[in-house]
């Protein structure tokens, strides 16, 4: 599985720490950037990690800031992106058994990066339930 990885300055630190994380479980990970903990615009990191999912490029993307909410709104501007902002494990498991979230967004000022990588572990491996759940993600894309 390979997966769209971007963060402002303020998530730079979890995206290194993910990225090798990632890359030791098997994971073929896309580096969007940034690449520093200067200060940026998320904007310009998130927003093509996010095409990269919605493309086929990359099959799911990771993405982080300070809180992961500017992150996830970016993200979610991206038709077919379905982007959460998870903030524990139970989040992080419904986003992907009822949303289908196809991008998880975090806060590296919000948690540990135990924390972080934990979800993020999940996350990868928890599927989607479908049935009455496609049906509203079928509405949302309408
Ligand atoms: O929602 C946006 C993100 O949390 C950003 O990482 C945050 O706004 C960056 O803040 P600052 O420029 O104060 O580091």
């Amino acid at each position: 599985m390979k997966i769209a990885l971007a963060s402002d300055h303020a998530g730079y630190k979890y995206k290194e720490i993910i990225k090798e994380w990632l890359k030791s479980r098997g994971y073929e990970v896309a580096d969007f950037g940034t690449d520093s903990e200067e200060s940026c615009s998320y904007t310009d990191f998130i927003r093509p990690a996010a095409e990269a999912v919605a493309e086929g490029k990359c099959d799911r993307g990771i993405v982080l800031g300070g809180s992961g909410n500017g992150e996830a709104i970016t993200a979610n501007k991206v038709r077919g992106i379905r982007c959460a902002l998870c903030w524990d494990l139970r989040s992080a498991r419904l986003s992907r058994e009822h949303n289908n979230a196809n991008v998880l967004s975090l806060g590296q000022r919000m948690m540990s990066i135990e924390e972080a990588i934990e979800i993020v572990e999940l996350w990868l491996s928890t599927d989607f339930e479908g049935g009455r759940h496609q049906t509203r993600i079928d509405a949302i894309e309408k």
